[in-house]
């Protein structure tokens, strides 16, 4: 099979390439680790990172908000490799300070080199693992754990996929190997001409980019948003309607669209005055930094460097944006309208657009729609990272945020509230819309999950 027989060419479980360590510039949000570690909330909000930006104004206004940062913008990264459009000699004074700090560099000398790889503390750990992994006796294990790989990328499509027992079998390389799956079943890599090796080299980005210790937003949740995702784009109604361009954004947005997840929530992040939020005005702080990640690796890798898609990154956008929970009633409710109307037309690119955005949002909170063996598995996930957070913020003196208080708040309740209404009244709508024998499951898993959720007998603990 050409999918299969392509996988070892680049074997997953074996020490990346140098050209894929060698990486340039970062973004980390930093602050996963520094909640593990405990700060105080003044050192929290002081964490610093970085984002990509095109205009000087951003990178003042960067500099401004980090003070001393971890990473590199792009633009400057261009800057120190003479690629600016100024004239020659010209260094903003925002640049100075940069490079100041940066210490004494030349361009292409080892120093670089070196400040580069240590730029993302995510990067740095992932990058310093795959390097470490021993060869020889693992490697007896590779025939066992390809074998096994290949048998349940053969079943993707079902709705049963367990993804948690796929990122073993991948040695926690799952990302990275269903992605690069995906875009060969949808046949994007020979339609796009996409070169393997930049796709590769984009997903390991993104998978190190995904912060590992945090319970749910991880790369596991991406790409079981990624499975999810591919289920739907084979629904009927959309495989016949949309593009494979539609369907490539589809799939990078789903990949992408936690990337640098810090494990709290944009509530967190205004009460203790984290940059981002100040950058991104308090609204769709984290969506709006997890679309400027993904648009930086993509940029990084060069992976769509050659098609001539226009808006992507608007698109892509407007895709992520999308995944912003506090927004769910207004996605909702212009669906609602068009299906109440019966004037939802899929050769309206619009309204091919909100499909998208609606599949989007679909994919990102389908776990109570997953089989309970699965399901359940992702309740406790996100409640335990509800419940650090809640940590946190008792540790620091400060108000407790809802659904974060283990004391008072228990997986079961916040299972049966979330389901009955935020999930149960996006997947109705959807049944309505894509009609098929998937949506039924889901729906029936839903309401299974939900009884098993609200059934005092089997969780004593659920408050009254
Ligand atoms: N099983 C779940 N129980 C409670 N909340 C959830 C569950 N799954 C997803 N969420 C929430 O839905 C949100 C969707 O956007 P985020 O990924 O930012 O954060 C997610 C969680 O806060």
């Amino acid at each position: 099979m050409e999918v299969c027989s392509q996988l070892p060419v680049l074997p997953l479980d074996r020490p990346v390439p140098q050209h894929v360590l060698r990486r340039r510039g970062a973004i980390s949000l930093g602050t996963s680790s520094a909640l593990f570690g405990g700060p105080s909330p003044r050192q929290l909000c002081k964490r610093r990172g970085g984002v990509s930006y095109n205009s000087a104004d951003q990178a003042v206004l960067y500099l401004h908000l980090l003070g001393k940062c971890r990473s590199t913008p792009s633009h400057l990264r261009r800057r120190r490799r003479g690629k600016h459009t100024q004239a020659p000699g010209f260094v903003p004074s925002c640049v100075k300070i940069f490079l100041q700090w940066l210490g004494p560099v030349r361009p292409g000398a080892r120093g670089l080199k070196s400040h580069r790889r240590r730029l993302s503390f995510q990067r740095g750990l992932k990058s310093r693992h795959l390097r470490q992994r021993p060869s020889g006796p693992q490697h007896l294990l590779d025939q066992v754990y390809n074998c096994q790989v290949k048998c349940m990328l053969d079943k993707v499509d079902s709705w049963d996929f367990d993804i948690f027992m796929f990122d073993r079998a991948t040695n926690g390389n799952g990302l990275v190997t269903l992605t690069f799956h995906l875009f060969l079943q949808l046949g994007l890599t020979r339609l796009f001409r996409l070169d393997p090796i930049k796709l590769r080299s984009f997903l390991v980005m993104v998978q190190a980019d995904y912060h590992q210790r945090n319970p749910y937003h991880n790369s596991l949740h991406a790409t079981d948003v990624t499975q999810a995702m591919y289920c739907f784009l084979r629904q009927p109604k959309l495989a016949t309607t949309l593009s494979s361009c539609d369907m490539l954004l589809a799939l990078v947005a789903a990949v992408t669209h936690d990337l640098d997840h810090p494990g709290v929530n944009q509530g967190f992040l205004v009460r203790t005055g984290h940059h981002l939020a100040a950058l991104y005005k308090n609204s769709s702080v984290l969506e709006s930094h997890h679309w400027r990640c993904a648009v930086s690796l993509l940029r990084e890798s060069g992976l769509l460097d050659h098609l001539p898609i226009t808006d992507r990154s608007e698109r892509l956008g407007s895709l992520i944006l999308a995944t912003d929970i506090s927004q769910q009633n207004r996605y909702l409710a212009r669906f609602r309208e068009h299906l109440d109307r019966e004037d939802l037309s899929m050769a309206d690119p619009s309204h091919r657009h909100l499909v998208l955005q609606i599949t989007m949002k679909c994919a990102d909170i389908c776990n109570p729609c997953r089989v309970w063996r699965l399901s359940s598995q992702w309740s406790s996930r996100v409640t335990a990272e509800f419940f650090h957070q809640g940590d946190v913020e008792k540790k620091h003196g400060m108000a407790v945020s809802p659904l974060c208080d283990r004391l008072s708040d228990s997986t079961a309740h916040i299972q049966a509230g979330f389901i009955r209404h935020v999930v149960e009244p996006l997947f109705r709508e959807w049944c309505r819309f894509s009609c098929t024998s998937l949506s039924h499951r889901m729906l029936a898993h839903l309401q299974t999950n939900l009884d098993r959720w609200t059934d005092p007998s089997q969780h004593p603990e659920t408050p009254p």
